[in-house]
């Protein structure tokens, strides 16, 4: 699914209404046709529906779904908020269809001072004050309401986004003045600032409508962010040829593990080997060779010469594919060592983990990355290499963005939704996964994949797209067999093949 800006969004309004071609007005009551049944989905004609409405479109959204609620039989109370004596056109005509309808119980234009009405935990709030038409943040009247409404016990229902909320940057928004919704009723497409997690305290469960705004023009406008989805996956799979020996499915070599670190370099190198690829090679320090050897068999052992941790770079001409990091330890011999292996290093690598830390303790290094690089940063891990805390997700995303095409790399920003950052700006998120992964060592295992397919022969962006939903994949099949409170890292693995399986269906 493509991800629009709000001017998109308007364009695309726009040229449905042109190119179907439907009247606004007809193209409104369709959207409130939709809204009106996923209201009905969950709630009965016993609840008593209260309705706030702007003077935008959103506000005519929502007053034609009163008038179809009212025409179902639901108790409709509703308030049009036009301080300005200003409506849009298919606003005012709602609001006339409403009143010559005469269905909707209480009906008041507030045009100056509002006596808000006693919300209880019986009834349900449609929020239609502002959707995709929000250009700044809400104050005065309207963010009096927004508190009296979030302090109130009734269920909220937003009608395509909690009003207050804009659809892409929040950092200069006055949090306090965003309606906190239980429930989002998007229109047609996410919009960006549902895919942060700091956002979702105000869109609360998010549906997504379709309303059939026009295909042509979803298919033809470039978005610069998707949401990768299953089909998009499937697409990319790249088929096992009968034919296949070894040799020729990928050497994949991963430096990993300290000393009371072994079971990073046990998980990505596990993970690895269920991942397609042909020859797993592991190097690690000499104190974890026997539980190496035990826990992963199949995997060739390549024993550094220090005890305890990566101390020096080693040959990776043979190899198709360098994962490096997960429990890597951060002892100044092994940052020189990290640096003299990625310098040397041809083949795509995954940096992640401990490899990012001291990335981020160099910071002159940072700027000395190979193009092409992966790295594979959770939150904190990218704020140290950023060399900055960002106040919000949409200011990590940005700058995440922004380093991605600054060194031409790969940077898969991890989280609930993943967000890959390409070197040529675009962002794909990743839908698959859940909170059963916020476990240690889900990380080393996504490394432990991305290496492999490297190693197979995606190229990287496929491999990033490709791995991060694999990743998430396993983790959602595992959570319905052991569920998300018990999942530890080794089931995401357990379940990869479960997850190819459901991909090559
Ligand atoms: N255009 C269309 O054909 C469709 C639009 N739809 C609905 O229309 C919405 C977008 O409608 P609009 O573009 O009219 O925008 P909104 O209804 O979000 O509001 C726009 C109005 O609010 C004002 N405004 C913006 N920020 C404000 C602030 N902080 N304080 C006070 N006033 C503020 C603007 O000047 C404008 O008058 C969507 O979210 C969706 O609900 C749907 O009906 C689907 C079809
Ligand atoms: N709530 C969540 N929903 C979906 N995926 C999650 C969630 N929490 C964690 N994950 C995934 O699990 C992995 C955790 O990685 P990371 O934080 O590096 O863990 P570790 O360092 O312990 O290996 C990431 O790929 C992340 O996307
Ligand atoms: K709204």
């Amino acid at each position: 699914m493509k991800i629009f800006t709000a001017a998109q969004i308007h364009e695309l309004d726009n040229y449905t209404i042109t190119h179907e071609p439907i009247k606004s007005i007809d193209l409104m009551e369709r959207a409130a046709k939709t809204i009106t049944r996923a209201i009905m989905d969950e709630w009965t004609d016993r609840t008593p529906m209260v309705i706030f409405a702007g003077p935008g479109n959103n506000g005519g959204d929502s007053l034609a779904v009163a008038r179809l609620l009212a025409e179902e039989n639901y108790k409709v109370s509703v308030y049009l908020f036009n301080i300005h004596n200003k409506l849009s056109d298919d606003c005012a005509a709602n609001k006339q269809r409403l009143i010559d309808s005469k269905r909707v119980g209480h009906f008041t234009e507030v045009t100056l001072n509002f006596d808000p009405p006693e919300l209880t935990e019986d009834m349900v709030v449609i929020d239609g004050l502002f959707g995709s038409g929000l250009n700044k943040p809400l104050i005065g009247g309207f963010a009096s309401l927004v508190k009296y409404i979030n302090q109130c016990p009734a269920k909220v229902v937003s009608i395509d986004i909690p009003s207050g909320l804009m659809c892409e940057d929040n950092t200069y928004n006055i949090h306090s003045n965003i309606i906190r919704a239980d429930l989002t009723l998007t229109l047609q497409q996410k919009k960006l600032s549902m895919m942060m997690a700091d956002c979702q305290k105000y869109i609360g469960r998010l549906r997504v409508l379709d309303i059939r705004l026009s295909k042509e023009y979803i298919d033809k406008t470039e978005a610069n962010c998707r949401i990768l989805e299953e089909q998009d996956v499937i697409r990319l799979l790249m088929p096992r040829d009968d034919f296949a020996h070894k040799g020729a499915m990928g050497n994949a070599l991963i430096i990993a593990g300290s000393y009371g670190m072994a079971g990073a370099a046990v998980l990505a190198t596990r993970a690895c080997l269920r991942s397609g690829v042909g020859k797993v090679t592991v190097h690690t320090p000499r104190r974890n060779y026997l539980v190496m050897q035990t826990a992963v068999p199949e995997a060739v052992m390549q024993m550094d010469h220090e005890e305890t941790y990566f101390s020096e770079s080693v040959d990776s001409t043979d190899f198709d594919a360098l994962g490096i990091g997960p429990g890597l330890g951060l002892v100044e011999n092994t940052a020189i060592a990290l640096i003299g292996q990625i310098r040397r290093t041809s083949c795509p690598i995954v940096a992640d983990a401990d490899a990012l830390n001291i990335l981020a303790n160099h910071q002159a290094w940072m700027q000395q990355l190979p193009s092409g690089i992966i790295m594979t940063p959770h939150p904190k891990e990218f704020d140290r290499m950023a060399g900055s805390t960002s106040n919000n997700d949409y200011e990590r995303l940005i700058r995440a963005q922004q380093m991605a095409e600054h060194i031409k790399g790969y940077i898969i920003l991890k989280g609930h939704h993943s967000a890959l950052c390409m070197p040529d700006g675009h962002i794909v998120f990743n839908a698959t996964g859940n909170s059963g992964m916020a476990t240690a060592g889900s990380g080393d295992v996504l490394t432990g994949i991305l290496t492999a397919l490297l190693a197979r022969g995606y190229d990287k962006g496929t491999a990033c797209q490709l791995g991060m939903y694999l990743h998430g994949l396993a983790g959602d099949l595992a959570a319905k067999e052991v569920g998300k409170e018990s999942l530890v890292a080794s089931d995401i693995i357990q379940f990869l093949p479960k997850a190819f399986l459901k991909l090559e269906d």
